[in-house]
């Protein structure tokens, strides 16, 4: 696999991406999708600096399968970074059902040197001082591989001030992400006078590879595109709280309840077009266009930071966080934002859009690389499929996981049986599909919120067109069966929207798993209709 690149770089295939160890596995980097040209994908990482958001970045690559390096000083760096990768676990488990690749391996470093000598990717995330961060940038680049990517998580640094005493600078960019950085896909990708175009392009390749999404800024700019946004916003925030025109609590409400659920799913061009009507953007400029002119903003000022104002704004944010931990904050932010992404991930008629798209389409990699897929199987008793936990999402107001939540779990039962078969997203693609056409559902059973989950699924009868096929949901701890499914499914030509036989190859491996079930006999529930006595 050995490559004179920082990063893997191969020939295409028609095959979905690799990510790390995946890739590392198959003796290759990763695939592109587009035909002829090469990807590129990081297979190993250095993290220097740990903190919030160097911890969130490593967490980024380890759940992305890739191994990390980690160096930083501070004496309770492993403990940081400990809890920051439990709550990206805990989010992730949240975040997708598909099958995420074997962690990556996670390895404290005593000095930049260690860390950086044998990666592909360095990240550097520590503190805001151009000349601490020029001095570990060019520490770095010193000691990784000539041709390693470098990033900076500057938020607003110029990357030409912190390249510049690099021996090569072409390979320095910042990479601005957003916290979480395990979960917020968005990276700022901004080039110094140094960097080259390629190293940017390659950037680019690589975050997608761990489901980020890599905006290039054209210019380099202080602040970047973000944060120029957010500090607009924060200028005009800290001038309504000392101005006494609201608290910290009433701010957030206006954003929250207001643009903030807007800017989530369409920015602030998109949804000024539409908010001009019929008529558009232009429309919408002609309309509000004189208000610039009006005394509607105070911005340009800088407010005075001082001791009364911070205590005035921490006591407003003491009180608005009614003794919430910042841990538990941080639980019920990443709750949201995963809440947040599958909404978005349903949304333009099941595409997915913005960051809901990004994410259908991490899953998608994840699903054709295999993950935790069995190759082989064992038919001499139902088939173990899925292995999940009850997220916080699945929860209603009775404490328990609320019922569609159930049948989103037959589902995915459904569709690892599907793949197994061959019936995967090339096969739906190519027109063909199983539609469930009926379900018996029987809830026996509480699952708690965190309760970890597996399904079992048992072929109670095949033939060309038909599988009808029985599944229960097992507490994993107890093996006890809280749920059952008795479903049917008929194979479909999509596109005439009617049932027709399977093809031979679909059916040629539904058939042993049939045959082995047939031997096991009907389970206790199977052929129950509504309203039978127990
Ligand atoms: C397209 C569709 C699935 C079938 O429409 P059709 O071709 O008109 O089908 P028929 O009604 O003629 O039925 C074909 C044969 O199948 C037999 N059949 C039908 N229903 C059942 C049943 N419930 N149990 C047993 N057998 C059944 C029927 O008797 C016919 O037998 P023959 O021997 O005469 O061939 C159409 O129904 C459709 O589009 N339905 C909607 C499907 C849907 O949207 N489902 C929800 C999607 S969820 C999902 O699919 C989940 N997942 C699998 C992706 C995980």
């Amino acid at each position: 696999m050995g490559s004179s690149r920082g990063t893997e770089r191969i020939r295409s295939h028609p095959s979905l991406p690799l990510v790390g160890r995946a890739a590392r596995r198959a003796g290759r980097g990763s695939y592109d999708k587009r035909d002829g040209e090469e990807m590129t994908i990081i297979t190993k990482a250095a993290c220097v600096g740990g903190g919030v958001i160097g911890g969130a970045w490593a967490a980024r690559f380890v759940l992305a399968g890739i191994d990390v390096n980690i160096f930083d000083p501070h004496p309770e760096a492993e403990r940081i970074i400990g809890e920051v990768m439990a709550n990206a676990e805990r989010a992730y488990g949240m975040l997708t059902m598909a099958p995420l690749p074997p962690r990556g391996k996670l390895t404290f470093c005593k000095s930049v040197q260690e860390a950086v000598q044998d990666v592909d990717w360095i990240q550097e995330s520590v503190p805001e001082r151009l000349p601490l961060k020029r001095g570990v940038i060019t520490e770095i680049d010193a000691a990784a591989k000539p041709d390693a990517l470098i990033g900076s998580s500057t938020s607003g640094l110029l990357p030409s001030d912190l390249q510049s005493e690099m021996k090569h600078p072409e390979r320095m960019f910042v990479a601005h992400p957003y916290n979480p950085v395990y979960l917020l896909p968005l990276v700022e990708l901004v080039g110094g006078k140094k960097t080259s175009p390629e190293t940017i392009r390659r950037a680019e390749e690589a975050v997608a590879e761990i489901g980020m999404k890599g905006v290039v800024i054209a210019k380099e700019i202080e602040a970047f595109v973000g944060d120029r946004l957010l500090e607009a916003l924060w200028r005009e925030a800290l001038w309504l709280i000392q101005d006494d025109i609201c608290d910290t609590e009433t701010l957030d409400d206006v954003m929250r309840y207001s643009f903030g659920m807007r800017w989530a799913q369409m920015g602030l061009f998109e949804t000024y077009r539409i908010a001009g009507g019929e008529a558009g953007m232009r429309h919408f400029l002609a309309q509000f266009g004189p208000c610039l002119k009006w005394p509607w903003t105070k911005f340009t000022d800088v407010v005075d930071l001082d001791d009364t104002l911070v205590e005035k704004i921490g006591a407003q944010s003491d009180a608005q966080a009614a003794g919430r931990s910042i841990r538990e904050l941080e639980r019920i932010r990443d709750e949201n934002l995963v809440g947040i992404m599958q909404a978005l991930k349903a949304g333009n008629g099941g595409e997915g859009w913005g960051a809901g798209k990004l994410l259908a389409d991490f899953e998608k990699r994840l699903w054709a690389q295999g993950g935790n897929q069995p190759k082989s199987f064992d038919a001499s008793g139902p088939l173990r499929l899925v292995e999940t936990k009850v997220n916080a999402a699945w929860v209603d107001y009775n404490g328990h996981m609320t019922e569609h939540r159930y049948l989103q779990l037959f589902g995915d039962t459904s569709d690892a049986l599907l793949r197994l078969i061959g019936v995967d997203f090339a096969y739906v693609a190519a027109g063909h599909s199983y539609y469930t056409v009926e379900t018996h559902i029987r809830h026996l059973g509480e699952a708690k919120l965190g309760q970890a989950l597996y399904t079992t699924l048992q072929i109670l009868a095949s033939d060309e067109k038909r599988i009808h096929f029985f599944t229960r949901i097992h507490d994993t701890v107890s093996g006890e069966v809280i749920a059952t499914a008795e479903q049917m499914m008929l194979h479909v030509d999509a596109h005439a929207g009617k049932s027709v036989a399977a093809p031979a190859e679909v059916l040629e491996k539904l058939k042993p798993i049939a045959e082995g079930h047939a031997r096991l006999g009907v389970p206790d529930g199977a052929g129950r209709h509504v309203g039978q006595k127990r």
